[in-house]
């Protein structure tokens, strides 16, 4: 099948910088996706957006030159509930590769159990309105329950501004959660504002909810970006990510969140953003917490 890509798509960056920042051994990429390539694994009907593909091969390549050990591979909306682009990558991935689905509630057993076999740990529940159409929350929480069994966590992606209506359904999931993105602040407004306090109200008084301190270049308004060297990138979003690693540290993930969907402004090199993490995790604990400690408790619980 061929696909056209949404107006203004914005392709990953090719041939990324070198970090200088030197990756710990057995670091993990905690937020990554696949797309297609569409004529191999079609893009899904009811996706929002057509993207350009990012392979398999193209990830693991990034992976190595990055100097990551591992990679978390997140469902991306594109390919809605079918998730074979996914499944094939960590088919491919020498055990290197774990995965978070999206899944219906018509999902039968074995193929959750097909699912775990192959690498899948988690499932998404997404509420940003541009990418998904509205799930019914009993729905969400009848898979939330069903794939506790299995021991999977539940990501969840949503906007700051909508926290207040999803916070009962959200401290209702009975598994680990963990949040996309930092909850997408805005990072106008101050860090010890209201709207970053209740993020920061929700980690603490809810121990299972873990957050990922990835997508400064989404989040942030006044960049510099991550571009032509750039070594100070995003300086807007470092307070926001530093609250969160400096009183959560034991429950925190980073990914590059490449090949970035959606992205409008501007794709970032992705070794520049690598070279962001040290101005959210200034010390060498912190980092290994970040990048090898968590996600390996939480998707490879026999090495850790
Ligand atoms: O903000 C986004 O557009 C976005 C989209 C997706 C997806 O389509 O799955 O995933 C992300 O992590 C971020």
């Amino acid at each position: 099948m061929e696909f056209t890509k949404t107006p203004g798509w914005l392709d990953w960056y090719a041939g990324p910088s070198q970090p200088r920042f030197k990756l710990p051994a057995g670091a993990v990429d905690a937020h990554c996706h696949v797309f297609g390539p569409g004529a191999q694994f079609p893009f899904a009907p009811e996706r929002k957006y057509t993207p350009c593909d990012a392979s398999q091969a193209q990830l693991f390549a990034l992976r190595d030159q990055l100097g990551f050990a591992r990679n978390v591979i997140v469902q991306a909306t594109c390919h809605g509930a079918d998730n074979s682009a996914l499944i094939d990558a960590l088919q491919h991935a020498d055990g290197r590769a774990r995965g978070v689905a999206t899944v219906r509630r018509t999902v039968s057993d074995a193929e959750l159990q097909a699912m775990h076999e192959a690498g899948v740990r988690g499932v998404r529940f997404n509420f940003v309105k541009r990418l998904v159409d509205f799930t019914p929350k009993d729905e969400l929480l009848e898979i939330a329950g069903r794939v506790a069994k299995l021991g999977w966590h539940v990501v969840i992606y949503f906007e700051a501004v909508d926290l207040p209506e999803l916070w009962d359904f959200f401290t209702a999931i009975p598994t680990t959660v963990v949040v996309d993105h930092m909850g997408r602040p805005d990072v106008t407004q101050p860090v010890d504002g209201p709207e970053f306090a209740l993020f920061l109200r929700f980690m603490r008084e809810h121990p299972n909810v873990w957050s990922k301190l990835s997508c400064p270049e989404r989040l942030s308004v006044s960049g510099p970006p991550a571009l032509q060297g750039e070594q100070a990138a995003y300086r807007d979003v470092v307070p926001f990510a530093r609250r969160v690693m400096e009183e959560f540290p034991d429950r925190v993930l980073w990914g590059t969140d490449w090949p970035h969907p959606n992205l409008k402004d501007h794709m970032p090199d992705d070794g520049l953003l690598v070279d962001f993490i040290p101005h959210i995790a200034p010390t060498a604990e912190q980092q290994h917490q970040l990048l090898v400690d968590n996600p390996l408790r939480l998707y490879w619980p026999e090495l850790s």
